[in-house]
């Protein structure tokens, strides 16, 4: 399969760093009515008199949100809440959530999203991505032309069959795409307009949902793999010719191994829980085996989940090992993954799926290993990786064993939402007397505990999340122009988040830098990732190939979206335009911009 042909070298593709134009909100958000608008951009707008009189400052607005967020009782109230404020003013939903990340991540993202998820026919309000169904096919390249913006950079695909750790939800699971790309925008500041959610609506084998009359996709059972293909080969086709360039990543598919491989060369794709996955946990795993004080070819990884996270994983870190100095062989060898039949092994006598062949163990002689006990009793585990979507398998007695036999053992429970958690931070914390180095996929609160020796601190969790990694990939990708994703942007992702701790950061324990940094580290992963598009020469966007890393990362700073940045640059653009044609004269400040008005009158 050739190339799609619009796509070549020479093809302009929308340009991130131009900014849009005043009147181009993020759709279908619109911020024509924000209430800190003064009272000249209203008058330009139209909007004049459609909102309260008094032009308020950011403070203030925050203030009313964050007040009103909290008059909402339950965490879907709240998500409910976040959404509409998105749509009805972007730039203020943004700069709430840039400014209160670790609270409001939870909200938007895991573990709530997971549960919007699970209700999204029930609780419903607006739309926010777009939906093609199976039965679009031959069409969808006209379907895709209804979406209102023009220059769309990235796209989150998904087909809604395996949803976090919640199993089959069909076109509910528009909440992950949604969710992923607002990330995209707060943590590396893609432009909101730029993002497109995507769901694909292909049949679900999730019965329940099909029978229930509020669901709101199509009734029929889920397509089969030669139909997916064929559909899957229409819509890269289709996305790439009304947007050449446009960056797609895969995200929470059933078997999402065949679409990676198809697509990985032709198109600008990557397959978060397979890649997105394997780079974040690489970072933390980095962090964890330099602290652990084991060399690489000590450790022996037990992963119980042998899916496309718990493969994509296994093979990030057998890399890192070989780049430390080990053989492919002897890389592979510390690794033992668990699915629900138990050890995967070569002579198991069932058909492996292709994506677990490489790592089915040949020295059991015969033996086989049907439970994570047996499993952890047999292999004496450093590292206890959990991708199973089964809460609470890591149970207190194997956390206990794990810390009899390590100083630290790595414990990285990473299925979501929390509810599929295979351990919490604090049972982790304390069956293993507070040396375990632990990440979780849904973010767990710090814990204080006394330790044998009487010693009393506070331990803080690493959230082991693609989403430290996934926008800068896409940011990298969008900004160097790039025709594929490696394997080596991959792994530059990974590793710049490994070396992305502060020596506050470090002394604290933490495997992974503070949320609260996470659109200054994307920066770093972006130019890594950029970096290692170059070395491929994959990028097209040669030029940048001779900037050192300074004059790089302010470059990819300056193409960032900022939300707090851009209502003043909306003023001030607006403000000129009238004063250079002597319609209105706005107050300008010494830095250019109007001041807040209070009780403006026509
Ligand atoms: N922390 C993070 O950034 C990420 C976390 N995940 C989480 O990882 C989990 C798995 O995701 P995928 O690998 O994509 O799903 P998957 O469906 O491809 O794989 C699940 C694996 O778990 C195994 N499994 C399921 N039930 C089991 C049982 N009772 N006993 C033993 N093994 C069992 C299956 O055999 C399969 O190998 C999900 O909960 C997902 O939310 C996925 C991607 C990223
Ligand atoms: C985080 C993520 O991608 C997942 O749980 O599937
Ligand atoms: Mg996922």
């Amino acid at each position: 399969m050739a190339r799609y042909p619009q796509v070549s070298t020479q093809q302009a593709r929308p340009v991130h760093a131009t900014p849009a134009p005043f009147v181009n909100h993020a759709s279908p958000a619109d911020a024509n009515y924000d209430t800190a608008n003064p009272s000249y951009i209203r008058k330009y707008l139209r909007t004049y008199g459609l909102t309260p009189p008094r032009a308020e400052g950011y403070e203030t607005q925050k203030t009313r949100c964050l007040a009103q967020l909290g008059l909402k009782n339950t965490p879907i109230d709240k998500f409910l809440y976040l959404s509409t404020l998105r749509k009805n003013n972007v730039h203020l939903f943004y700069r709430l959530v840039t400014d209160h990340l670790r609270e409001l991540t939870p909200l938007i993202y895991t573990p709530v999203v997971g549960e919007a998820c699970q209700r999204w026919s029930e609780i419903y309000q607006q739309p926010e991505g777009m939906y093609l169904s199976w039965e679009d096919r031959g069409n969808l390249a006209s379907v895709i032309a209804n979406w209102p913006q023009p220059n769309v950079e990235i796209t989150c695909i998904t087909d809604g069959s395996r949803i976090l750790g919640l199993g089959d939800l069909g076109i509910n699971g528009m909440g992950i795409p949604i969710g992923k790309l607002a990330l995209y925008t707060a943590c590396a500041g893609i432009r909101p307009e730029a993002t497109l959610p995507l769901t694909l609506d292909l049949g679900t084998g999730n019965k329940a949902l099909r029978e229930d009359p509020l669901y709101m996709g199509s009734r029929r059972d889920k397509i089969s793999p030669e139909e997916e293909r064929e559909f899957l080969d229409e819509l890269m086709a289709a996305l790439t010719e009304r947007w050449p360039g446009i960056v797609i990543q895969f995200e929470d598919f059933k078997n999402p191994f065949p679409a990676l491989e198809r697509y990985r060369d032709l198109y600008t794709c990557f397959n978060d829980d397979i890649q997105g996955t394997g780079a974040v946990i690489l970072g933390g795993v980095i962090n964890a085996v330099k602290r652990s004080g084991l060399p690489c070819k000590d450790h022996r990884a037990v992963f119980f989940g042998a899916g496309s996270a718990g493969v994509g994983v296994a093979r990030q870190i057998v890399e890192f090992f070989m780049r430390e100095g080990m053989t492919e062989d002897e890389a592979r060898n510390c690794f033992y993954l668990v699915d629900t039949k138990g050890l995967v092994t070569a002579d198991r006598g069932d058909k492996l799926a292709d994506h677990k062949v490489y790592f089915a163990r040949q020295d059991n002689n015969g033996e086989q290993f049907k439970t994570l006990d047996e499993v952890v009793d047999h292999v004496k585990p450093s590292i206890l990786m959990g991708l199973s979507t089964m809460g609470g398998v890591f149970t207190p007695e194997i956390l206990r064993k794990m810390a009899d036999w390590n100083t630290a053992p790595l414990i990285f429970p990473l299925s979501n939402p929390s509810s599929k958690s295979e351990c919490d931070f604090e049972t982790a914390v304390k069956n293993t007397d507070g040396r375990c180095l632990f990440a979780s996929g849904s973010p767990f609160p710090n814990c204080t505990f006394t330790n044998s020796a009487g010693e009393t601190r506070t331990y803080y969790p690493g959230q082991g999340n693609n989403m430290y990694v996934f926008p800068g990939i896409g940011l990298g990708s969008i900004l160097s122009k790039a025709v594929r994703v490696t394997d080596s942007m991959i792994y530059a992702s990974g590793e710049a988040l490994s070396q992305a701790l502060t020596p506050e950061e470090l002394e604290r324990g933490l495997l992974y830098p503070d949320i609260t940094r996470i659109r200054e580290v994307s920066i770093v992963v972006t130019r890594k990732v950029m970096r290692a598009a170059q070395e491929d020469k994959v990028d097209r966007e040669t030029a940048l190939r001779t900037m050192n890393d300074v004059e790089m990362d302010n470059w990819i700073k300056a193409r960032m979206y900022d939300p707090h940045t851009e209502v003043r640059a909306l003023e001030r653009e607006v403000g000129h335009l009238l004063s250079s044609l002597g319609t209105i004269s706005p107050p300008i400040t010494a830095n250019g911009s109007p001041t807040e008005e209070k009780n403006a009158k026509l």
